[in-house]
């Protein structure tokens, strides 16, 4: 008999899931974590950024408090204080995450090093552990581009960041991805000089829409920008890092954050001796997320690479693979994944939250039956009365209105997206949304509001006023 019937690798927020349903429906499972539990939304990822940006945003209200009349002084940042904060809200959130919870749970947690020596058996910490079922659930890394002298400067990436005991003076931010500009508001907001050196377009994958009040900010923060920048060469300068940028240009800096993508962490799990098919993308799985090769591995989160969507690298999608995993793995039902309906934030100020595909992305697909309709929230009463009405609500729908895609910008859309998944997730017309009554005044009546537009045309049509006009004269 196998020594536990499920085995998972890596205690970040996919192992953990998977680890807490499987053991809670009775079932003997081992959870190896050769590093930090939590893995990295809890301690370099999520957590820790959140909270610096919550420390930046802080700094940024006191700054444009005037606005109401109310008049501050500069703020002063105590960067001791900003790094307590971080460390304070990773400590606040740890014992979710902890030995003593998960083996509270009767989960068998080994803290070493895991790797896979036969299709049906791992060895960690020196011993071999067999199992009924294994889930690969070891995350990503930041991705290390080949540039000429990176190696040889001391770089940071997310692993590192947040321990930096000194405030950088100037941070280079080499990639403008959420990662990038999430920290580079951040660094700025807090009396950093930052400058983000982006190889395309700075928040690319976003709606341009949606990108062009997140730039404004940006700049209005003192961040540069270099868009289309290619890096040639790094080297050091003094104590601090110069770029060398292919059209001549020479950016200096005190500190380099790399933050150009994630690579699946494939290396080492022993994934040849289990012969579980993988490639730099992450384990290859069908859309249960079950390997395709070894019918006993199944993997979840960062590293997995479902066919035909790829990976994604979200602590919410984490927690989707364990909900896909408990109905494949444990329950034997039919489950398919799907990211139709799929929330993502970048919590800048303003925040961009994309749900669903982009406009770029359903054109992309060949559709042609799209309706957009937009919703600018300098009309949002709520937000003016705030004094920050920037940014808009754009909602994607199909002929008959069924929403497809929203793309927002403004300051704490993100808070609207739910609303959106839900729509998307049980394919709800915007009738749905239109008609529904929200509190005034909030920023989600933007989205009604958008939604209401889709009718409008048809609503305020001729054949509409003349049938009104004939029922006027009903008693
Ligand atoms: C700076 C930053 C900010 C982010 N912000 C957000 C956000 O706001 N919202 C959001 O949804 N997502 C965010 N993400 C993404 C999110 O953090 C990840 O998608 C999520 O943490 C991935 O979880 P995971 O369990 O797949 O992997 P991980 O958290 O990486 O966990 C994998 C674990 O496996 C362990 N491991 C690896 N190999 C082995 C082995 N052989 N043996 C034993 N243990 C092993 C590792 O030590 C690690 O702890 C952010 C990421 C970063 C870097
Ligand atoms: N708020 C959130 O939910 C959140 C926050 C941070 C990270 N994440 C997750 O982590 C993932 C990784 O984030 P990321 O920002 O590292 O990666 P990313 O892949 O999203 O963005 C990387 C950026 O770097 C650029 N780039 C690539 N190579 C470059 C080079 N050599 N020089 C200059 N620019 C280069 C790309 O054009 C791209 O714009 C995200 O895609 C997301 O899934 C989520």
């Amino acid at each position: 008999m196998p020594d536990f019937d499920v085995a998972i690798i890596g205690a970040g927020a996919a192992g953990l899931s998977v680890a807490a349903i499987s053991a809670g429906l009775g079932l003997k499972v081992a959870l190896f974590e050769r590093g930090e539990m939590g893995g990295d939304c809890l301690n370099f990822g999520c957590v820790p950024s959140k909270a610096l940006l919550a420390a930046a945003h802080a700094a940024a209200e006191a700054r444009r408090a005037a606005r109401f009349g109310v008049k501050l002084p500069p703020p002063q940042i105590d960067w001791a204080g900003v790094r307590a904060h971080v460390a304070g809200a990773i400590a606040a959130i740890a014992p979710n995450d902890s030995v003593e919870r998960f083996t509270g749970m009767g989960v068998t947690v080994v803290q070493a090093m895991a790797r896979f020596t036969a299709r049906d058996a791992l060895e960690a910490a020196g011993r071999r552990f067999t199992f009924r079922r294994a889930v690969i659930a070891a995350g990503s890394a930041a991705i290390v581009p080949p540039i000429p002298g990176l190696s040889d400067v001391p770089f940071l990436t997310n692993e590192t960041l947040f321990a930096l005991p000194e405030k950088p003076g100037h941070l280079l931010v080499l990639g403008g991805g959420p990662i990038g500009l999430e920290m580079a508001q951040a660094h700025a907001r807090l009396g950093c000089r930052v400058t983000v050196v982006e190889g395309a377009a700075i928040a690319g994958r976003e709606d341009p829409e949606c990108v062009a009040p997140l730039r404004a900010a940006l700049e209005a923060d003192g961040v540069t920008l270099r868009e289309g920048a290619k890096v040639a060469a790094v080297e050091r300068e003094g104590d601090g890092i110069a770029l060398l940028l292919a059209d001549g240009a020479r950016i200096a800096g005190t500190h380099l954050l790399v933050a150009v993508g994630r690579a699946a962490r494939v290396a080492g799990l022993g994934l040849e001796a289990a012969d579980i098919a993988h490639s730099p993308r992450g384990i290859a799985t069908d859309l249960a997320l079950r390997s395709v090769s070894n019918r006993r591995v199944w993997a979840a989160g960062d590293i997995a690479d479902p066919a035909g969507l790829g990976p994604r690298a979200f602590t919410h999608v984490c927690s989707q693979h364990a909900g896909i995993i408990a109905r494949a793995m444990l329950f034997r039902l039919p489950a398919k994944l799907s990211y139709d309906a799929l929330p993502r934030v970048t919590y800048t100020d303003p925040e961009i939250a994309q749900i669903g595909p982009t406009e770029a992305e359903l054109r992309a697909t060949g559709r042609v039956d799209l309706a957009i309709t937009r919703w600018p929230l300098s009309e949002n009463d709520r937000l003016v009365a705030e004094g920050r009405a920037e940014g808009l609500v754009k909602l994607v729908a199909d002929g008959k209105g069924r929403l497809l895609g929203a793309s927002l910008a403004g300051p704490g859309v993100g808070n609207m997206a739910g609303m959106f998944a839900l729509m998307i997730g049980q394919r709800m017309k915007l009738s749905a949304l239109a008609g529904a009554v929200l509190p005034y005044p909030t920023a989600q009546e933007a989205g009604k509001r958008a939604a209401g537009d889709f009718y409008a045309p048809r609503l305020l049509s001729a054949p509409v006023k003349r049938a009104v006009g004939l029922l006027k004269h009903l008693p």
